[in-house]
């Protein structure tokens, strides 16, 4: 029998305790996702790495449930900010949850048939996440963006589509602000 248990998440740090599980991603891992990989490769090499984001997980087995925080770092590669990969759900019929706790992020989210959508992440702001979007997490801010999201264990994760074309929209710091212009890369 699984028993409940209260877990103790910094919406600062993005730290949960106890947690089950966690993983880093650094640029160098994330080279298909940006559009100026030469920049990328000097930051990777002269930066050391950076870190873009990290995950860390409660999950126990034989739930249906679990959840966990995603913390960003801020940064852009030649303008365009850090960002997750994107994926859909393996399981069509399953979305998720991504609670805000601080930072200032930008979720994109696009539909199979190719209608973009954004909601914006700030501390206090619930996403819901339909099944069957393709979502990707944006820092547009100058600190960590940190949220939680809750998802069903079954929903899996459908990088294909997004990692081999991406998303029709990139996400680009024009004087210092975030603008949502169309991906200069996206092949249909
Ligand atoms: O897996 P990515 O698209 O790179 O996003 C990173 C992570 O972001 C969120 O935390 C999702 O809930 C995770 O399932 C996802 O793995
Ligand atoms: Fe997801």
């Amino acid at each position: 029998m699984l028993l409940p248990e209260g877990v103790l998440i910094n919406g600062l740090t993005g730290e949960v305790s106890p947690d089950t599980g966690k993983y880093t991603k650094r640029l160098s891992e994330l080279r298909e996702v940006f559009q100026d990989r030469a920049e990328l490769d000097r930051m990777v090499a002269t930066e050391g790495d950076p870190v873009v984001y990290e995950v860390i997980e409660y999950k126990k087995e034989g739930s249906d449930l679990f959840f966990g925080t995603t913390t960003m770092e801020a940064g852009n590669v030649g303008g365009e900010y850090f960002m997750t990969r994107g994926h859909f759900h393996q399981r069509r019929d399953m979305g998720e949850v991504y609670y805000t706790q601080s930072g200032h992020g930008v979720l994109l989210l696009e539909s199979r048939d190719g209608e973009t959508r954004v909601v914006r992440m700030e501390p206090g702001v619930c996403a819901f996440i339909p099944p069957d979007w393709a979502h990707r997490s944006i820092n547009v801010g100058t600190e960590k963006l940190v949220f939680v999201w809750v998802c069903n264990v079954e929903a899996g994760h459908d990088y294909g589509d997004i990692l081999k074309r991406g998303m029709r929209k990139v996400v680009v710091d024009r004087d210092g602000a975030d603008v949502i212009v169309d991906n200069p890369r996206y092949a249909a």
